[in-house]
């Protein structure tokens, strides 16, 4: 059989390597006659990474240099976590593959503290999400949170100075990093909704490449596809722009998705929780009706607030 390549663009945190690597060795392990290559590039999020231009930049800028890539034929395929994947996707390229997610679950990180609740009064918790801002503030409004930029590597060597008592990343990116006794606590979703796409990989390709479409086929995880298009659906429904209070979190129960999501003002002052239950072939509706849920209970007013601040 002659030998056949995949080029797959990446970015070069640790975090992005580790995921490329990781679905070269599985299409490797499905195509033995396939070799695949990686093309690390630096994507504009990189650059600004940590500056504060990196809070106006959204999501898209550490995916648009590999989607060009892709477009000029550079590469054939980007790896991505779901969560940094902008809802819509360029003229001629799509989504085609969502592996099997790793633990969705957000993750208390500290030297000193065991758990969120073991926090003294006023300690400092480091992050720059505002979906986590917004529940840690909710539930321990004496907290105070600062601003935590940079990958899962600079942001542990921050803690590490000492300038935190604690931070909060995603459990999945510590795991992956080989890091799991980093986490002192897996905070469950009754605490903190995760992101949509937390955890979860997913394959970006051109549209129209059958030969590459093929070849990733066998990297699909129906379950996870059906929980990440839940969660981005009630995302999309809501305009959530690039850094927002937003948390969804979809699960499959009794053969159906239960999707929970939740809207709250950047200082946890108020915070909108709801959730759905329909057929696993709805997901993409009951995304759409837990947005106007949401919106109804006054999501609308909550954003633009957080939009008026940025
Ligand atoms: N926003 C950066 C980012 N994108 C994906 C992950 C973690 C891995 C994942 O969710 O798949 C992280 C780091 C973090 O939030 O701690």
């Amino acid at each position: 059989m002659t030998q056949q390549t995949l080029k797959i663009a990446t970015r070069k945190s640790a975090l992005a390597l580790w995921q490329a690597e990781f679905v070269k060795a599985r299409l490797e392990h499905f195509h033995s006659d396939l070799t695949v290559e990686l093309v690390p590039m630096v994507t504009k999020g990189d650059i600004i990474l940590d500056s504060p231009l990196s809070k106006v930049g959204g999501k898209g800028l550490f995916v648009k240099e590999l989607e060009v890539a892709m477009l000029e034929n550079r590469a054939d395929i980007a790896v991505h976590s779901m969560k940094d994947v902008p809802v819509e996707f360029p003229e001629g390229l799509g989504l085609e593959i969502v592996c099997e997610r790793e633990d969705p679950r957000d993750a208390f990180v500290s030297n000193t503290i065991n758990s969120l609740a073991d926090l003294p009064q006023g300690a400092i918790v480091g992050t720059s999400s505002l979906r986590r801002q917004c529940q840690i503030k909710a539930l321990r409004p004496d907290l105070d949170i600062r601003d935590l930029r940079g990958n899962v590597n600079t942001r542990l060597a921050k803690l590490d100075d000492g300038q935190y008592d604690a931070i909060i990343l995603a459990a999945a990116g510590l795991i992956r990093l080989e890091m799991p006794e980093r986490i002192q606590e897996f905070i469950e979703p009754e605490v903190m909704l995760p992101a949509n796409g937390q955890g979860a990989v997913g394959i970006e390709c051109r549209v129209d490449d059958e030969r590459v479409k093929a070849l990733l086929a066998p990297l699909e995880h129906n379950e996870t596809r059906i929980r990440v298009l839940a969660e981005r659906s009630m995302n999309r429904s809501l305009e959530g722009g690039c850094q927002v209070p937003i948390g969804s979190y979809a699960i499959i129960e009794n053969e159906q998705i239960y999707l929970r999501g939740l809207v709250g003002a950047t200082d946890g002052s108020k915070i909108l929780h709801n959730e759905i239950r329909g057929a696993l072939t709805e997901g993409d509706a009951l995304g759409t009706q837990l947005a106007e849920a949401l919106l109804k209970d006054g999501a609308d007013v909550i954003l633009k607030q957080v939009y008026e601040q940025q």
